[in-house]
């Protein structure tokens, strides 16, 4: 099984659309996710536009599915909450999934694995480093817990306390 982490957002009534986002994921039939792991959530502003705040979190899980079909799965359940794939790079959006990490996989294509992100935003690193804290970056060969107290934090980051309220996977 390979391990997977997930990169979620959303800056539009960003309670709904994370909760609805995280439980689309639990209860995907082509996914069979288990050991699901949640970091806490954050608030930072928009980075890249002036718009509203973001929650972001990251989640951890084994599958037996590839990537290159995980990233399609997350892209099936954006579209399903309103993103519609048109969306310029740096605009508010209700939902976002990009597939971090797959294992200790390196490739650029059809999947961009290790997601750079990781490396560039404190919204990523901070709650991948709190979930994973030991675990290696395949190109940095530092674990995140490393690369995260050696990051230069200039952005506002505040966990927050968030309601989740969701639906046991047996239902
Ligand atoms: N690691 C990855 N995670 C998510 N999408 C990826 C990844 N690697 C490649 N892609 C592809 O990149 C394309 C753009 O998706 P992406 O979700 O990154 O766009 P976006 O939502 O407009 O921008 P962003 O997610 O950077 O805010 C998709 O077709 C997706 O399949
Ligand atoms: N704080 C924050 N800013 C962003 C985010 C995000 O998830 N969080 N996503 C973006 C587009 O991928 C652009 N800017």
């Amino acid at each position: 099984m390979a391990l997977v982490h997930l990169g979620i957002g959303s800056n539009l009534q960003k309670h709904k659309h994370i909760r609805a986002g995280v439980q689309a994921l639990l209860h995907h039939s082509g996914l069979q996710a288990q050991n699901v792991r949640l970091s806490r959530v954050f608030r930072s502003a928009a980075v890249g536009f002036a718009g509203r705040d973001f929650f972001n979190l990251v989640m951890s899980f084994h599958t037996h599915v590839a990537a290159g079909q995980v990233n399609d799965i997350c892209k099936e359940i954006e579209h399903e909450f309103g993103h519609s794939g048109q969306v310029a790079k740096f605009s508010p959006r209700t939902l976002d999934i990009d597939v971090l990490l797959y294992d200790q996989q390196v490739s650029a294509a059809p999947v961009q694995l290790p997601r750079a992100e990781i490396l560039e935003n404190a919204f990523v690193l901070w709650p991948l480093a709190e979930l994973s804290p030991l675990l290696v970056h395949p190109v940095m060969n530092q674990t995140y817990a490393r690369l995260w107290q050696n990051y230069r934090l200039e952005q506002r980051l505040e966990p927050v306390d968030f309601n989740w309220s969701l639906t046991p996977t047996s239902e």
